[in-house]
């Protein structure tokens, strides 16, 4: 039973010029997957993963979260559908810089008033998994971008989502903080079997992916699945993007 069915997807921006984002898409997720989705910049990556995490509409179609359409809740309801079932990952970690990376991370617990004893027992626990157990009392601004993104990613899961969803989490990383940032996503998603779709440009960060769906002008160009060695994945990932135009140019 898939925990996310996208059907016959279409996004249609303006009025009076169109531009049409996405066109008749067609997805299913299965529990526990990781998902990776890559495809030449403007080909509608980001519209897609908008429309996933109900921060905006479909023109026509239908996306279902656990057999739930998210756009039949209605204002409090759909927030707390977002809050309590998704977690969300940004390229720019997107963390409040007035509070420390402890409170970042707790801030979903804050927001649905769990106990403070709750929340420190979930917080020492997470932090241990994202390897920030030592941080906890720095400000934001006193971190590194890869210690950023672990800190935005024990933020994301601390509430156990039923989806996470992640754009461009290596994007401003260097490639040692990006792999070390890869390798908790690999580890949260088999250990705790938390289903994962990550928009991506950086093969390497895909290859850690189960699945890469390829989008080219708003359609389904490709989809490749992982045998389980990353250095052949990456290589088929590769090819697929040379399919796509450019090789790495553009992505
Ligand atoms: N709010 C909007 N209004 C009008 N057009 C938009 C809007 N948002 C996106 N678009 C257009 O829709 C297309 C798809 O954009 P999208 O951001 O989904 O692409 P992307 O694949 O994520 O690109 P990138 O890799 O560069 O982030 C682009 O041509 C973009 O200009």
């Amino acid at each position: 039973m898939e925990i996310l069915k996208v059907s016959h997807l279409s996004k249609t921006y303006g009025k009076d010029v169109m531009y049409h984002a996405l066109n008749q898409i067609s997805i299913s997720v299965e529990p526990g997957e990781f998902v990776g989705v890559m495809g030449p910049s403007g080909s509608g990556k980001t519209t897609l993963l908008n429309m996933i995490s109900t921060v905006d509409q479909p023109t026509t179609g239908d996306i279902l979260i656990h057999d739930l359409n998210p756009m039949d809740l209605k204002g409090d309801e759909l927030a707390l559908f977002r809050r309590r079932k998704l977690g969300f990952v940004f390229q720019d970690f997107n963390l409040l810089d007035t509070l420390t990376v402890g409170e970042n991370v707790v801030l979903p617990l804050t927001l649905d008033r769990i106990s403070v004893m709750e929340q420190d027992k979930r917080l020492q626990n997470i932090a241990k998994t994202l390897r920030i157990e030592h941080l906890l009392d720095k400000r934001t601004y006193e971190v590194s971008g890869g210690e950023a993104q672990r800190t935005a990613i024990a933020r994301a899961i601390i509430h156990n989502p039923s989806l996470l969803l992640a754009d461009e989490p290596t994007g401003n990383l260097d490639s040692k903080a990006a792999r070390t940032v890869m390798e908790l996503f690999e580890k949260i998603n088999k250990e705790q079997q938390l289903t994962t779709i990550m928009v991506t440009h950086d093969p390497v960060a895909a290859s850690y992916c189960g699945r890469i769906i390829f989008i080219k002008d708003g359609t389904i160009f490709n989809e490749i699945h992982s045998g389980g060695s990353k250095p052949q994945f990456y290589q088929q990932i590769i090819d697929v993007l040379s399919l796509l135009g450019g090789a790495t140019h553009g992505f």
